[in-house]
């Protein structure tokens, strides 16, 4: 440069959405490091307050209950993609939100209309502040939370692949039982009123069924990388 100032580059903003197990933090979480971007795991908030809910004795099926209490843990996110973290009321709930319980009751919690205005708020004004864009996984990103993005991608993969996925993770936990399980909590994201998992209009899906996660990773890199060369 002339004036011996170095380039800037506009901040990016993507959004990562697609149904559990499709590769979204796996995938997100590596792009944002290999890019230089913040990134935002939308689903730990809300399982950091189920865990809230569960914790303060809330009664997750009663829709009224949870709204009520929507207002009161505060829930902190660190964005950055080597060392995400998670914190309710300054504890970290990194590992406690990924317990059987929370999981189990994350879809009801989530529906509740007041949980998803605060948390809406909050994934926005993470958003804004992130120095050089970031990259925010979900299931109503670009539909709801961003639809502005620069950038949305809708990952799928069939509940075969994804449930063999999650339960290598889970150390030989029960194939089908683990498929039925996915299969639920997307029909309980999906058919919820307020901002249910969706692909937008203007996203471009990627079948993750048959690729590796570095294609994935690659793939998505690379559509970054054409948005902001203006292809
Ligand atoms: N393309 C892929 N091939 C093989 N394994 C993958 C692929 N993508 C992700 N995985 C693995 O599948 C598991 C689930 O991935 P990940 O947690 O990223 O999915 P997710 O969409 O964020 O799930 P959830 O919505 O339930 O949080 C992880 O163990 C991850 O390493
Ligand atoms: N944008 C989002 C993200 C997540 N949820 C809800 O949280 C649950 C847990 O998400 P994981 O990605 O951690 O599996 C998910 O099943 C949804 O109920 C959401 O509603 N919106």
């Amino acid at each position: 440069m002339e004036n011996g100032a170095a380039p800037t580059v506009p901040a990016v903003i993507v959004a990562i959405d697609g149904p559990s197990g499709t590769g979204k933090s796996s995938t997100s979480k590596a792009v944002a490091a290999q890019l230089g971007l913040s990134y935002l795991d939308t689903g730990a908030q809300y399982r950091a307050i189920t865990w809230w809910m569960v914790t303060n004795g809330i009664d997750t099926d009663d829709p009224h209950a949870v709204a009520a209490a929507a207002g009161k843990p505060e829930i902190v996110s660190g964005t950055d993609p080597a060392a995400p973290t998670i914190t309710v009321d300054g504890v970290d709930v990194a590992g406690p939100i990924r317990t059987q319980e929370v999981t189990s009751k994350v879809s009801a919690v989530s529906a509740v209309p007041e949980i998803r205005a605060r948390i809406t708020e909050l994934q926005r004004s993470i958003a804004a502040a992130a120095p050089l864009g970031i990259v925010v996984e979900g299931r109503d990103i670009g539909t709801t939370v961003l639809p502005d993005a620069d950038l949305k991608i809708f990952l799928t993969a069939s509940a075969e692949a994804r449930a063999a996925r999650r339960s290598g993770e889970l150390k030989g936990a029960d194939v089908n039982a683990t498929r039925e399980a996915l299969i639920k909590r997307d029909a309980a994201d999906s058919s919820r009123k307020t901002s249910p998992l969706a692909k937008a209009g203007d996203a471009v899906e990627v079948d993750t069924t048959a690729l590796t996660l570095p294609q994935v990773i690659e793939c998505v890199v690379t559509l970054v990388e054409e948005k902001r060369a203006g292809k």
